[in-house]
């Protein structure tokens, strides 16, 4: 059976409608874009047909084109059709040049290859809150339908280049601002609508646009020239280890110098070629990875309706607490803080009311819908007021003896339904839980700071956890819009297993010789957003330290144990909130390098009782990299082994949205995949013997290695490769 088809209706008017079909978001395959072409060829064939009206069906135009068919097309298994089939045959050669007018008539989005469709009808009819938009760069990809050369087109090289390098999709209404489309309609008069447009086109009422020929809109040649020198700065500064975007500007370039014509064909040629890259690749595989972190076998298949939550009690006021309360409100849910006097329950609204006026101030907000937001929160001193909530997000300070009490007080306050939920990074749930007769609606709710901004939420359950609990909190996350990833229980989760072997890795290289800053240059050049000293001075040695002590104590025939930090915070160096950590940072927050630092180092160094190691001492950045992710690697071996992860993937997002790798190398298991098991254990193994047991490899990753089998497989394929 095929997949995806259009349908052709001829109307008494003499209107044939064209509706793609291919849901969930009648997106582009092979057999929708010939059945399309087919159609189109039809609608000139025949004689009742004046005009064409090309739309999508369940009030969605399309997605574009199919991601599914990436794997196929990458692999080999599936023949890349023709160079210019798509874009210059069908699209161009047979939709836009047809003898009879089209409109698009586009209802809930079109992206993507679906946009370019729409661009190459004479006219766009849009609802207002449709989404169009070009996001293939996010995918490692370009607009490979004519995009590159039609949007410029359409609304001018500078919008165009905006909407395309940073994937960002407007609504229907700022579409027909820029020109996009050509008017703005409810969504059941819509198909009407573009029925009266395509007939006003025959009988010349209307203008007849080939959107490929525009000129009106672009700029003279030395200002387009000017504008794609500046985007080629920005892409460059922006993503220095991506590529795709500087062939992108190059592909619009051509058009506007050589014509579109010319311009179809360089896309067409890159379009293939970046279609290969491991850049692309990656991207697929992270955006089918994100979506699959919500598909839970054994929890999201069996049928659970999640419950509504009207109220959520958050405990806490703090950094995490705030931040919690400020992503629940913005998503419309009615808050109840909790604090345990009235000086923190203010500083508590303080920093939920700073975390909105940001918003206002960046334009993000108006000053109207903060109040309103604002009027969804109550802050609240006893745990009366507790006991309509229908969750509560516990996130006082990491203390298991507090936070025990704290669960036995919900229990005796909150009703029986009541989830309880804890936004511990580090601590064991059934400790945290131990006291109370509650253990089936524990759960946890980890959230990353600050929490209304970071996309990931790590939710934990216990062996008790009850299923429809974790789907109700699964919901929940999908309406504050954050990805999930459910983990199991134990010491650190998914994300901080990971972040752990991270910081500890980049110690015992500074204390064995190798430089800091060094450390820091080299994976912010692999794409990190800052180095892990930058990224400890960020988040304070305060929490570092606390964190830390728990993997020490829980871990430890795996840890090493440096004292450099500790060392650091007796002398009040506690990060980028005291001006001095690993750096020092001037007024404006600018972090410079510190000669100092050597003397904490010799220290540390003298009380592990290990020597600089001339090796260590110029490491190239690949072995810096080596260095820091493979015990990464390794511990997410555990993890997995410890059925933690549910699969591979859920930890490259959890890498990527918690951890901050890049996405374009794919997620932490998918990188390590890309380099092959039997690499990354054998260069763990040497370490191991020069430098300790922090880098003996697991059980789990010898065992890959020996059968040569990748660490994303599940157990019994790996095994059955034997
Ligand atoms: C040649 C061309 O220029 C190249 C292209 O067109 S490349 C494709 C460009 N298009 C895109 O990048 C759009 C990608 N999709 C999205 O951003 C979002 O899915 C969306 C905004 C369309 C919908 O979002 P949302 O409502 O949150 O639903 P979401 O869960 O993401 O998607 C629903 C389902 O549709 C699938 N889907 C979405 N877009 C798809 C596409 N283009 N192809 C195939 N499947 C697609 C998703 O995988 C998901 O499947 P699942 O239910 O099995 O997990």
């Amino acid at each position: 059976m095929g997949k995806g088809t259009t349908v052709l209706e001829v109307g008494d008017d003499g209107v044939a409608v064209i509706t793609l079909i291919n849901p969930p978001v009648n997106s582009l395959s092979f057999d929708v874009l010939l059945s399309l072409k087919e159609n189109y060829e039809q609608a000139q064939q025949r004689d009742d047909v004046k005009a064409i009206v090309v739309t999508g069906s369940g009030n969605k135009f399309s997605g574009g084109f199919d991601i599914t068919a990436f794997g196929g097309l990458q692999s080999g298994k599936m023949e890349q059709p023709k160079k210019g089939l798509i874009s210059i045959e069908i699209i161009t050669d047979t939709l836009e040049a047809a003898r009879k007018p089209s409109v698009a008539a586009i209802d809930g989005l079109a992206l993507g290859g679906g946009l370019e469709v729409a661009m190459a009808c004479h006219a766009r009819i849009s609802t207002a809150t449709a989404q169009l938009g070009l996001p293939e760069l996010q995918l490692g990809i370009i607009p490979g339908f004519g995009g590159t050369q039609r949007l410029p087109r359409l609304v001018g090289l500078t919008k165009a280049l905006e909407m395309i390098l940073m994937s960002k999709p407007v609504k229907g209404n700022e579409a027909h601002s820029l020109g996009l489309v050509d008017a703005i309609v409810p969504s059941n008069e819509l198909v009407n609508t573009a029925r009266r447009w395509a007939l006003d086109i025959v009988e010349c009422r209307r203008p007849w646009v080939a959107s490929l020929y525009k000129a009106d809109k672009l700029e003279p040649l030395g200002d387009a020239r000017e504008i794609l020198k500046f985007a080629r700065a920005q892409a460059r500064k922006q993503a220095p280890n991506l590529k795709h975007p500087l062939v992108c500007i190059d592909v619009i370039e051509e058009g506007i110098v050589s014509g579109p014509r010319a311009g179809l064909w360089k896309e067409a040629e890159a379009f293939q070629g970046l279609l290969q890259s491991e850049t692309c690749k990656s991207l697929v595989h992270i955006f089918f990875a994100q979506r699959g972190t919500s598909k839970i076998p054994g929890i999201t298949d069996q049928g659970l309706v999640p419950r509504r939550i009207n109220k959520v009690a958050i405990l806490g006021g703090g950094l995490m607490g705030s931040g919690i309360a400020t992503a629940l409100i913005l998503s419309n849910y009615p808050v109840v803080l909790k604090e345990v006097n009235e000086k923190f329950l203010e500083a508590g609204i303080g920093r939920v009311k700073a975390n909105l006026q940001s918003r206002v101030k960046r334009g993000n907000m108006t000053q109207e819908k903060l109040e309103k937001t604002l009027s969804l929160l109550k802050g609240v001193l006893d745990y009366e007021s507790l006991r309509d909530v229908d969750m509560v997000i516990e996130a006082v300070i990491e203390n298991v003896s507090l936070k025990q009490q704290i669960f036995v007080d919900l229990e005796k306050y909150c009703a029986p339904h009541c989830i309880l939920a804890s936004n511990t990074s580090t601590i064991d749930l059934n400790l945290i839980g131990e006291k109370t007769m509650s253990k089936d609606r524990i759960i946890g709710a980890h959230f990353f700071s600050p929490a209304h901004v970071m996309p990931l939420l790590e939710i934990v359950r216990t062996q008790k956890t009850s299923p429809q609990v974790i789907v109700d909190l699964l919901d929940v996350g999908k309406r504050i819009k954050k990805t999930p990833v459910v983990v199991g229980n134990c010491t650190g989760f998914a994300v901080n297993r990971m972040f752990f072997p991270y910081t500890q890795a980049a110690l015992l290289l500074v204390e064995r010789g190798s430089d800091l800053y060094q450390i820091d240059r080299a994976i912010t050049k692999f794409g990190m957003p800052m180095g892990p000293f930058r990224l400890v001075d960020l988040v304070g040695f305060g929490v570092a330290l606390a964190t830390g002590i728990q993997f020490v104590e829980n871990f430890p025939e795996r840890s090493y144990k440096s004292m450099l930090i500790s060392l650091m915070q007796e002398d009040k160096r506690l990060g980028e909130s005291t001006r001095k950590g690993f750096y020092v940072y001037d007024n404006k927050r600018k972090a410079s390098p510190d000669p100092e630092i050597k003397k904490y180092i010799e220290k540390a160094r003298s009380i592990s009782g290990v020597s600089v190691d001339p090796k260590l001492m110029k490491l190239s950045e690949k072995d810096i990299v080596e260095m820091m992710f493979f015990p990464v690697v390794n511990e997410a071996c555990r993890v997995l082994d410890e059925g933690i992860a549910v699969k591979a993937s859920d930890l490259d997002i959890a890498a990527v949205m918690g951890m901050g790798f890049p996405p374009y190398r794919g997620g932490i298991i998918f990188w390590a995949d890309s380099l092959g098991s039997k690499y990354i254990c054998s260069r763990l193994e040497e370490w191991s013997k020069m430098y300790g047991q922090f880098f003996k490899p697991c059980a789990y990753l010898l065992e890959r290695a020996a059968k040569g089998a990748p660490l994303s497989a599940p157990l019994e394929q790996a095994k059955s490769r034997l």
